[in-house]
Formats: structure tokens, C-alpha cells, sequence
């Protein structure tokens, strides 16, 4: 079975498929609608076609340095590509290869104990909304929930994830604006121990002073959160907004310099036709995307799938 036809076969076995499409019909616009628009015109894989798939990952903010590759990949192997069709199956085969799922870990989960799951990012990435989002996931999943609001900086932020923790119906563990998050931190996860939580989704600040306070209190949360629970915080994730496209993965490399992140949340999927950025930041970060926020409701994230991402942003290409 070709690459191409596995990938198909598992979008149409994904329950996500419907929401995947959903979400991704702006990026499908620039990408997928665009590779269609070539069919007029294809003579096969030469100069021009080359141009014009570069242009389209471009615009689909892919970023030059891995659109480059991409196209590079594309060229030498591509002998065999006689038609159009052939022509796309096997563009979409190499994204694939190139995100090239096989070397990503699964989700580190706690046997023995509390998992904790910290969230970092830039304020108004959509972390507090992920972090809700993240507890209505794992809540469904049959997991005894429990929330830390440790962004005691921005004004709101508590009560924005207390509302939600109160709407979800699962516990938040806050403390007073500007107090230490790290001090709120200690409380969930003893909290957590003590009430037998599965999953702790600690929502922080987004503070992007300088780099320097920004390692020493996300080194600071790392260790306090070690310190109270063997092998804590699990998963580090970074909760990236979509829209801001390649500037999104400067602000990641500030992040990744000041602390061990282990995975990548893109926000707003649904609000951008940026939806390449997914393959930059694999590129770039070499950090796995886990999630995507495909909406404003709790109900709006899904694991991230790369069939599901590929068949999104190209459907329009089988209508
Ligand atoms: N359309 C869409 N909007 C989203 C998504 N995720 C978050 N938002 C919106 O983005 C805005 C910012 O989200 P927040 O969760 O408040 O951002 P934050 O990073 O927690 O911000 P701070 O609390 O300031 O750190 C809100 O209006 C959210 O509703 C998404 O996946 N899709």
C-alpha cells in the first residue's frame, strides 16, 4: 500500500475527521485549493511546478528554511510522477515523511502517582483556554482531574480557570495575585498526592521579560514540582498561537532555551490559513505538536493526528 493511500485509510477511520475538516477549512483555502487550481496547467514535475509548490507552502507559512527541504525532497524523488493526481498523493507522502511521526515518544504518564502537565507560553497564546480544554479531554477520558492556577500575574487569569475548573466540575487549586507560582504549585501537587489525582494541569504565567527570569521561575516551578512528585512535571508543553505563525516559533526558542519542553500545543488552528506552521515548527523545534485548539470550547482540541492534518489541509483537492 502506497503512503499516500495509509494516510487515507486512516483519516477515514479517525472520529476526529469531521473536526479536523472543520477547523482546517481555512488553511485547506491556501493550501489544498491552490494545489488544486495546478491541475489546469501540469506538465509535470519541471521548474515552474516546483515554483509554484514552493509559493504555496510559503503562503501557507511553512517558512522558507523548510519549504526549501520540502521542495528539495519533492524534486529528487519524483521521477515517477506522470499525472496530476499521482502528483499530489505523492507531495502529500513526502509532508508526511517529513513530519515523520515514528520518532516521537507517547505522552509520559504517571503509574505511580499524579501526572503533572505544565503549561507554558506567552500570555494570550491560549493557555488558560487550553489548559480548560485539557481537563474536559482528560476528564472524558475517565481521569480524576485537578487544575493549578499558577498564573498569579495577569489579572483574571485565577478566576478565568476557576470558572472553568467550576464548569467542568473539577477541582482548582489557586493562590492570590502575585503570590509565588511556584508556592501555588507545591500546594496542587500535594493536593494532587493526597486525593489521588491522575492528571494536574498547571496553568502558568506568560511572562516574557527577559530570558533570564523567565528560566529562573520556569526552572523554579521544575524544581519545586520535582521535589513533591518522583519525575514531575511529565510533560512540558508550549502553547503556541497559530496565527503568529513563524514569529510564534521565535517566542518557542526562548522558551525551549529556558526549559525542557517536551511538546508543542498550536492554538486558533481554526482562525488561520497558517496551518504549515505545523510542519516549521517540527523542522525548527524538533519537538512533537501534541494538540490542536481547533476552536473556543472546551470540546475544540484534538490529539494531533498528521493524517488528519494532512487530509485537512488538502480535502479540497478530492472535490
Ligand atoms: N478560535 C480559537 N480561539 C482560541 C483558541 N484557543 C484560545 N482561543 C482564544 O484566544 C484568546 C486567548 O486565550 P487565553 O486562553 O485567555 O490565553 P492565555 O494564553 O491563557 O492568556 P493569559 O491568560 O493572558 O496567559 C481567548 O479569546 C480564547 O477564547 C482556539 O483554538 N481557537
Amino acid at each position: 500500500m502506497s503512503v499516500f493511500s495509509k494516510i487515507k485509510e486512516a483519516f477515514v477511520k479517525s472520529e476526529d475527521k469531521d473536526k479536523y475538516l472543520s477547523g482546517l477549512d481555512r488553511s485547506k483555502k491556501s493550501f489544498g485549493d491552490r494545489m488544486r487550481a495546478l491541475s489546469n496547467n501540469f506538465h509535470g514535475i519541471d521548474d515552474d511546478l516546483l515554483e509554484q509548490i514552493m509559493v504555496i507552502l510559503l503562503e501557507s507559512d511553512v517558512g522558507i528554511h523548510t519549504a526549501q527541504k520540502i521542495v528539495d525532497a519533492f524534486e529528487s524523488n519524483g521521477k515517477h510522477v506522470k499525472d496530476y493526481d499521482s502528483m499530489l498523493d505523492y507531495l502529500i507522502s513526502i509532508l508526511y515523511d517529513f513530519y515523520d511521526e515514528s520518532s516521537d515518544e507517547p505522552i509520559k504518564i504517571n503509574e505511580e502517582g499524579p501526572t503533572v502537565i505544565l503549561m507554558v507560553g506567552v500570555n494570550g497564546s491560549g493557555k488558560t483556554t487550553t489548559s480548560a480544554k485539557l481537563i474536559q479531554y482528560y476528564k472524558e477520558q475517565g481521569k480524576k482531574v485537578a487544575v493549578a492556577a499558577a498564573d498569579t500575574f495577569r489579572a483574571g487569569a485565577i478566576d478565568q480557570i476557576d470558572t472553568w475548573a467550576n464548569r467542568l466540575g473539577v477541582p482548582c487549586i489557586k493562590g492570590k495575585m502575585n503570590q509565588d507560582p511556584s508556592s501555588v504549585l507545591v500546594d496542587a501537587c500535594r493536593y494532587a498526592k493526597e486525593n489521588d489525582v491522575d492528571i494536574l494541569i498547571c496553568d502558568t504565567a506568560g511572562r516574557l521579560q527577559n530570558k533570564t527570569n523567565l528560566m529562573n521561575e520556569l526552572s523554579k516551578m521544575h524544581r519545586v514540582v520535582q521535589r513533591e512528585i518522583e519525575g514531575a512535571p511529565q510533560e512540558v508543553w508550549l502553547v503556541l498561537d497559530a496565527t503568529t505563525g513563524q514569529n510564534g516559533i521565535s517566542q518557542a526558542k526562548v522558551f525551549l532555551e529556558a526549559t525542557d519542553v517536551t511538546g508543542i500545543v498550536l492554538t486558533k488552528m481554526d482562525g488561520t490559513a497558517k496551518g504549515g506552521v505545523v510542519l516549521a515548527i517540527r523542522d525548527l523545534l524538533h519537538l512533537p505538536v501534541r494538540f490542536l485548539g481547533l476552536g473556543e470550547k472546551p470540546a475544540d482540541l484534538r490529539p494531533f493526528d498528521i493524517n488528519a492534518f494532512l487530509m485537512g489541509i488538502t480535502k479540497g483537492i478530492e472535490e
